[in-house]
């Protein structure tokens, strides 16, 4: 009998619990056992779920209080000394990790002052983990049993799971090495997998049937070294006795598959739903009693699966192998999706019938498996349902609206394309804004406070009125203005405090897009977003942001830059469409801000920014395959800004410390300044920096953590850029907006950057 398997459920809660209470411990409302607690309870709740939709594989530690990678790095006891030296317990040392800590000395313990570890994309997702970091000196030895732990909590609710291990050879391979080490991680193999061993006996002999082992990497180009460690490490990692199944996803193998033959494990599993090649190219690799998880149900999108395809493709799978031998299974962990549909009765029925979120997936996965167990006569409602609503989707009018076609067809080349050279014009917007050398400046958002969350749920519920609500985000602007001037900012922002998220808010304004109540996805740690989705064809009826940066440049004299959020991000943050190309979503968005950033400029605003962060993470995983991406990347920023006249000044942002990878497609949006994290990324930035034609301003500090930098160490890291980037190019600012953070930091961390500044003019002048 074919079994239906997840790979990962969303941890997070359905009203976002989890986050919840982190959060309330963070802040000292809860203690840890009343944190461990809803913990347990919730992921009970999610065991319960997934049976009861009928999945026959649920997964156990595939729950995590921050982040599923930093738990191995945590468990394997890859934990840099600099976390260790203050005696935190285990838990707070783990937080530590994940979000940095600073507290003064209280009750005769030490102050504590440490950074988080470096925070990094998923593949190509929009969730973030902690790198892990490893060097010569690390000891791998069983720091943690929370895997088997997790599994024996499972069991004693009569819940048999399978548990979740991020495979050796990925976890190495997404390591880096600590600054003092020369060790490359990945020849800290053989030690590493040693202890996997370990950890495997302890889950077999806990009951364990068989474990899941996750080796994302191979959807991606990999050296001859990676590639040749997988048969040592996974003939190593047999000695442990458990029944591995060896996942990957993502995207196509490739000749990657070529190292999973002959490799001692019970099965693999391919994603099909990215790849639909990997079916063939697994069934040609296995022996004769491996089996075959067929990832059809897609971990990454919303949409119904369509089950009359869904069907063929496991038939295929086992006519090949006998049902015996195949799982039928999400493509991916599903948390990248959210919870559920129940209570998104805003949405109309007849485009709520299109999606499916992750408990909906569950009962997919269960009705796919009953259909080619007992036959399609057994599911035929269910089957039926799900053509008629894959029928009215593809006839739908909002998914080929005309006059949108109709303006895609009349782009023409020279609208992507400014009138003067970088050079030229950057001289224009110098004598216009008259900026002073290192020219400061914030990424946009000030602090999301209580009261504005608040506020806005209140506005949302039409507790408070429209005018209220105006009334209300005038002065949040009105203050941040008066924060910035006060403290000598040069260009400033309206804070953003008018968003609930920099996608949502956009999709929001725009036709063709759909919303969630409580569709929230974790980022990273405790941090969420409900990502609008795209239905149909974009447009944008009206001004989106014009009236907020209006009103916040006329109260200050300094120029106020406005804040948009650029193509590719808008649409790698929400759930873009799967039947038309995502270049046409991009040229679609990108019209759209067009028309907002010539309403920005004609109300006055000189200098507006566009957000681009998701460029780097949209990078098709395979090399292949991304000058076609970049190409059509760029051409919908430069589309979105090229029509702006000389002297106004088009930023971008960009959080992520990839930049090598991407160096040529932000030099290609052709801005004329852009801003960058590198605050974590131990300033490696530095030898692409002289390179970059147009002015930049690497991050100065890290706001994912409430961690103040002294003013010393401010100044090293500008003294260090004034060597790699022209006096003339270098902006100052943070490494991204500050949304997330309080505002006794915020002020802290700006004074601190705006007096180093003023020290290193000094000695630049
Ligand atoms: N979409 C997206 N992806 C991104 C980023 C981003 O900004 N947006 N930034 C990078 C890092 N990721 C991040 C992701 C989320 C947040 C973040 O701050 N999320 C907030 C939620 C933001 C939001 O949607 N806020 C809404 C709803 C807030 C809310 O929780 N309201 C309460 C009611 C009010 C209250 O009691 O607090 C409720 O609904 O229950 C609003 O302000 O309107 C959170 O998790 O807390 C930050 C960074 C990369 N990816
Ligand atoms: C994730 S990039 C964030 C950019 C946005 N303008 C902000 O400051 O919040
Ligand atoms: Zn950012």
């Amino acid at each position: 009998m074919v079994q239906s398997a997840v790979l990962g459920f969303p941890r997070i809660g359905k009203n976002r619990e989890l986050k919840k209470a982190t959060e309330a411990y963070w802040s000292g409302k809860i203690s840890a056992e009343e944190l461990q607690t809803s913990a347990k309870n919730l992921r009970l709740d999610h065991w319960k779920l997934q049976k009861d939709q009928g999945v026959d594989i649920v997964p156990s530690n595939d729950f995590s209080f921050y982040d599923q990678i930093m738990d191995h790095s945590f468990t394997f006891n890859a934990i840099p000394e600099r976390y260790l030296k203050y005696d935190l317990s285990p838990l707070d040392t783990y937080f530590a990790m994940g979000r940095g800590m600073q507290r003064p000395a209280i009750d005769g313990k030490p102050a504590v002052d440490v950074p988080s570890q470096e925070m990094v994309k998923w593949f190509d997702s929009n969730y973030h983990f902690l790198r892990p970091e490893v060097s010569d000196k690390t000891e791998f030895k069983l720091n943690s049993t929370k895997a088997v732990d997790e599994f024996l909590e499972a069991k004693q609710a009569n819940i048999q799971t399978r548990p979740v291990l991020v495979g050796p050879v990925t976890f190495l391979y997404l390591a880096k090495a600590t600054k003092e080490s020369s060790v490359k991680p990945i020849e800290l193999l053989p030690k590493l997998t040693a202890v996997y061993v370990e950890l495997l006996k302890k889950l077999v002999e806990a009951g364990a049937e068989s474990v899941q082992i996750d080796e994302p990497i191979l959807a991606l180009d990999l050296s001859k070294e990676v590639l040749d460690s997988y048969k040592s490490t996974y003939e190593t990692l047999a000695q442990g006795g458990a029944k591995l199944i060896l996942t990957t996803y993502f995207g196509p193998l490739k000749d990657n598959i070529e190292v999973l033959k002959g490799l001692p494990v019970a099965g693999i599993h391919v994603d099909v739903c990215r790849a639909p090649e990997n079916l063939d190219a697994a069934l040609s690799i296995l022996d004769d009693k491996q089996i075959l998880s067929v990832g059809i149900v897609s971990g990454r999108n919303i949409w119904k699966t369509d089950f009359q395809k869904a069907v063929a493709v496991i038939e295929k799978a086992i006519a090949a192998i006998g049902s015996e031998r195949v799982i039928v299974a999400s493509s991916s962990s599903i948390l990248h999706i959210p919870h559920s549909l129940t209570g998104e009765d805003q949405l109309k029925p007849e485009i709520k019938r299109w999606f499916a979120f992750a408990v909906e997936k569950c009962a997919e996965l269960a009705i796919l498996t009953k259909a080619v167990n007992e036959g399609p006569a057994s599911v035929r409602e269910e089957l039926e349902a799900n053509a008629a609503d894959a029928k009215a989707r593809a006839e739908s009018p909002i998914t080929n609206v005309k006059a949108v076609r109709d303006r895609q067809a009349a782009v023409t080349p020279e609208m992507h394309t400014r009138a003067t050279p970088f050079e030229k014009r950057y001289a224009l917007q110098q004598e216009s804004l008259k900026l002073p050398q290192f020219p400061t400046t914030t990424i946009g958002s000030f602090p999301q406070t209580k009261e504005i969350r608040v506020t806005r749920n209140k506005y949302v519920k039409g507790s408070i009125s429209a005018e209220e609500y105006d009334a209300f985000i005038r002065k949040e602007i009105t203050d941040v203005v008066k924060f910035q001037e006060n403290i000598g900012l040069d260009v400033l922002v309206h804070g953003e405090p008018e968003r609930n998220d920099m996608v949502q808010y956009f999709g929001e304004k725009m036709e063709g897009f759909v919303f969630t109540v409580n569709g929230w996805v974790q980022s990273y740690g405790s941090r969420c977003v409900r990502p609008p989705i795209i239905v149909g064809d974009v447009s944008r009826p009206g001004p989106m942001t014009v009236k907020e940066s209006a009103f916040a440049q006329s109260i200050t004299s300094k120029p106020m830059k406005g804040m948009l959020t650029a193509p590719i991000t808008i649409l790698r943050w929400s759930f873009p469409r799967d039947d038309v190309e995502e270049s046409v979503q991009a040229q679609q968005i990108a019209l759209g801000l067009r028309d907002e950033v010539l309403d920005l400029e004609k109300a006055g605003v000189r200098v507006i920014q566009c957000d681009e962060p998701a460029l780097r993470e949209g990078l098709p995983l395979r090399r292949a395959d991304w000058s076609q991406y970049v190409d059509y990347a760029v051409k919908a920023f430069r589309l979105a800004t090229g029509g702006v006249k000389d002297d106004t000044q088009i930023h971008s942002h960009f959080c992520y410390s990839d930049f090598n990878d991407i160096f040529d497609a932000i030099q290609g949006l052709d801005a004329d300044v852009v801003s960058i994290e590198n605050s974590k990324s131990d300033m490696k930035l530095m030898s692409v920096l002289s390179n970059y034609k147009s002015c930049i301003g690497p991050g100065l500090f890290d706001i994912h953590s409430p961690r103040v930098p002294p003013v010393e160490e401010f100044k090293e890291r500008i003294d260090a850029l004034v060597k790699s980037v022209p006096k003339d190019r270098l902006w100052i600012n943070p490494d991204c907006g500050l949304k997330t953070r309080g505002w006794p930091e915020t002020t802290a961390d700006l004074e601190n950057m705006i007096v180093a500044t003023r020290m290193a003019r000094n000695e630049n002048a």
